[in-house]
């Protein structure tokens, strides 16, 4: 009989679908069903990620004489790709060998939906993105948190704190539609992805999330 290993788990969705909140819910139910757990995000917390969201939040950037602007869109692709396959070797890699599941919140398909846009209005390159992230392992499963830029704007306003780059309506709005694309590309090539309506409560959506990851746990 072939063992099943733990799996890589990545949780995908919009800024306010609630990847953050499913994460630690998914992580809770692990843990309480006697499974050893690993959670993690991208941009990660390592010293790529730090940096990437210091250039998100405006605390990073490119000088010039008007005090300085945002950090262009190829060197951010750039340094997202760097971040995954070292957030990969230091915490993905070392938890699955421990055989503790691994949950990213957050994975390649952000970067195909955020920086596959070239021009932040509505060219899409995917190719060179896809490229960056050739090496990155492919997730047993990708759960993608499906919600309207209506719901996710309701619950970032009600989240508070610091606005990122990315959450205004128009911006949610075009990301939207890239999710669906990505996600629709990279099923038809045979990625293991399953679409959970995000508008769900809470509690239900957890349940869902448990159907679909109990089924990749090894027996
Ligand atoms: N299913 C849900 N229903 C209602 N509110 C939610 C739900 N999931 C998360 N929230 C709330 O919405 C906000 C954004 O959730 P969060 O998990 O931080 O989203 P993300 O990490 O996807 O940006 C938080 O204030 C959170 O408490
Ligand atoms: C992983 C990743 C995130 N991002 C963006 C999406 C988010 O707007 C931002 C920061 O992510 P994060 O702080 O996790 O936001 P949230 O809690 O709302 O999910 O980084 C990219 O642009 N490319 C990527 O590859």
């Amino acid at each position: 009989m072939v063992t099943k290993a733990v799996p890589f788990v990545v949780i995908e969705g919009l800024d306010g679908a609630g990847t953050t909140t499913q994460s630690e819910a998914l992580a809770e139910r692990l843990r309480r069903e006697g499974w050893g757990v690993s959670t993690s995000c991208e941009p990660s917390e390592g010293p790529i990620g730090t940096l990437i969201r210091q250039m998100l939040t405006g605390r990073v950037v490119v000088p010039d004489e008007g005090g300085g602007r945002p950090v262009g869109r190829e060197t951010l692709a750039l340094l997202f790709a760097a971040d995954r396959l070292d957030h990969i070797e230091a915490q993905v890699e070392p938890a699955l060998a421990a055989g503790c599941v691994a949950i990213s919140d957050r994975y390649y398909h952000s970067s195909l939906v955020y920086q596959g846009d070239i021009d932040g209005e509505e060219r899409v390159d995917y190719g060179w993105v896809r490229e960056l992230n050739a090496r990155a392992r492919v997730p047993d499963v990708t759960i993608f948190l499906e919600a309207s830029v209506e719901v996710c704007m309701a619950r970032l306003s009600g989240r508070g704190g610091q606005r990122e780059l990315y959450e205004t309506y128009e911006k949610l709005g075009r990301l939207e539609r890239r999710y669906d694309e990505v996600m629709t590309m990279l099923a038809g090539e045979g990625q293991p992805i399953v679409r959970l309506d995000a508008s769900l409560e809470r509690e239900a959506l957890a349940e869902a999330i448990w159907d679909v990851v109990k089924r990749v746990l090894p027996a």
